[in-house]
């Protein structure tokens, strides 16, 4: 068992000594002091004063710690860090790069509890899903172990005895810019290869260091995975950087665009991990239960924060009120309350802005002549140190048509918006009818049909008879505006190395001059 992070905490004197206790964290007792920024192999401060900003717990709205936005001179080192971290690891076997990639897997899983309450602690979710998000981290590390020696090229043959050869060769420094629904995650998949200066979203700094740490643990060359942490200015900073070779973006599609464009100026290749309103579709031949159960899975992971959620609904007429009766049922039924407890199955949204626009688009939804059928509402717990968070009811929404506003934006809260449908046609020319194509879904019994449906599915990732389930060795991304490349799988080696073809001649040089 490796030492946990005691350094990186202070408890407040309520709570357990953290080596004591078997949950080190409990809701409202943590305070990080400890520097967040990564590079030269230790935490760094940033150096320049800037404005610090306040980070917030979501689950009781007190402050976890203050950022410090990194500068030019910050980024500067931690890319110079990189560059040199690359060199080193570029030039070993792809078993040496896999013994130490199963190393920091190994320690992911030894830490896997201080990790998972971590993010709690920073974004709000439950610990139930924060231990499933961990796992799936390590399990992405042990994946791209496992290919590590097996990059492998193409070998051409040419007339008179010449071939040609290919060769898979790492890009350079890579640069990951995160979002806040899956902090911790979301750096472990950018970080497959290369080496990497990470800059987490703002409102969530804490975990991705964590990550830095582990790999300077594991024995990977001093550099190879930095963090800095900031807002706009430190990502526009990173994606203009000379020395870095590409940008692998998670967040917004308003975002998306940015970082495309500020990445084309230096020609580098981009991976954008972007925004969804996916479709799922339920026909009258689903087995219910298993139906019900996905359109949950597809709404309401994460407080509904999940880029690939399924929130437009598509449910075939004839069992529309059994399906509304039974999901209304089971939304009820989901616990809301302190991340941190084991029967929590729904935790507090990531900030108070973003709660209250989670529930403006339900108040637009109700003017537009949506049918709230439950939730919706703020979320008060009776534990007095949880009346700060930012809890709310998860919502479904009845009565929907295409032209809503729910329907058609982004909403990434707990709101899920059913619409009824009568025929295959139709509903796929409805599911298709958006800018967006990260994921879709169908639930039906009938395999041809499933097939087909899918066939013509505008979507990046589609599920038959089930919702949100990612296994790393499949690959994830989107069509259409939800972005581009992807991430899991083997095919995202292709997207975080270069091609080099090389040519031999075995006869004369045959000149035309
Ligand atoms: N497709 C996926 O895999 C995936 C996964 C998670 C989240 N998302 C999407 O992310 C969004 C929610 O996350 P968010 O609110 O953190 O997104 P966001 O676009 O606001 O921010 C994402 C990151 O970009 C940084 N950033 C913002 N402006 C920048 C700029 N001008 N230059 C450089 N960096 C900049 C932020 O600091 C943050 O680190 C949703 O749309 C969601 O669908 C997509
Ligand atoms: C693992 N999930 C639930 C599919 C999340 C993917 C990342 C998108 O927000």
């Amino acid at each position: 068992m490796l030492p946990r992070l005691v350094s990186s905490l202070r408890l407040r004197p309520s709570a357990a000594p953290l080596a004591a206790a078997t949950r080190c964290a409990s809701s409202g007792n943590v305070d990080i002091r400890v520097p967040l920024n990564f590079w030269a192999g230790k935490r760094m401060r940033s150096q320049e004063k800037r404005n610090k900003e306040p980070v917030y717990e979501p689950a009781t709205g007190r402050v976890l710690c203050h950022l410090e936005p990194c500068g030019a001179s910050e980024v500067d080192q931690a890319v110079k860090d990189a560059k040199s971290a690359f060199g080193h690891w570029s030039k070993m076997s792809g078993m040496e790069r896999a013994r130490i990639m199963i190393e920091a897997a190994l320690i992911i899983e030894s830490r896997r509890e201080e990790i998972a309450e971590m993010e709690v602690v920073n974004n709000g979710k439950s610990i139930t899903e924060a231990r499933l998000d961990v796992d799936s981290a390590r399990l992405c590390i042990e994946y791209y172990a496992g290919l590590a020696s097996t990059l492998a090229g193409q070998h051409v043959q040419l007339p008179g005895g010449s071939f040609a050869y290919t060769r898979r060769e790492p890009l350079g420094v890579c640069v990951g810019i995160g979002a806040w629904n899956y902090p911790f995650q979301i750096a472990t998949f950018k970080a497959i290869s290369n080496s990497m200066v990470f800059k987490p979203s703002p409102v969530t700094p804490v975990t991705a260091v964590m990550l830095a740490e582990i790999y300077a643990k594991a024995g990977a060359p001093e550099g190879l995975f930095n963090v800095v942490q900031g807002g706009q200015e430190t990502g526009s900073l990173l994606c203009h950087h000379p020395d870095v070779a590409k940008v692998s973006f998670t967040g917004s599609v308003p975002t998306g665009k940015k970082i495309m464009e500020m990445a084309s100026k230096g020609v580098k290749p981009v991976t954008l991990e972007l925004g969804g309103k996916s479709p799922l579709l339920i026909f009258e031949d689903s087995d219910l239960e298993n139906a019900v159960k996905g359109a949950l899975m597809a709404n309401f992971l994460s407080q509904g924060q999940v880029c690939s959620n399924g929130t437009r609904v598509f449910v075939q007429k004839h069992i529309l009120p059994e399906f509304v009766e039974e999901v209304v049922k089971r939304t009820q039924a989901i616990e809301i309350g302190d991340p941190l407890a084991e029967s929590t199955r729904m935790g507090a949204l990531v900030s108070q802005p973003h709660l209250h626009r989670v529930l403006e688009f339900v108040e637009q939804a109700k003017k537009e002549g949506a049918t709230v059928l439950c939730g919706g509402e703020p979320f008060v717990p009776s534990d007095p140190k949880l009346k700060g968070g930012y809890y709310m009811m998860p919502c479904v929404l009845g009565d929907c048509t295409d032209k809503m506003t729910c329907v058609k934006e982004e909403i990434f809260g707990p709101v899920m918006s059913v619409l009824s449908f009568d025929t295959e046609e139709e509903v796929l020319r409805r599911a298709n009818d958006t800018t967006m194509g990260l994921a879709a879904g169908v639930f039906t019994r009938d395999v041809r049909r499933a097939h087909r449906v899918v066939e013509h599915l505008k979507a990046g990732s589609c599920f038959i008879n089930n919702y949100n389930i990612t296994p790393v060795e499949v690959p994830f991304g989107g069509f259409k505006m939800s972005g581009i490349g992807r991430e899991n799988g083997q095919v995202t080696i292709e997207y975080y190395s270069q091609l080099k073809t090389v040519f031999v001649e075995m006869g004369d040089v045959d000149s035309l001059f």
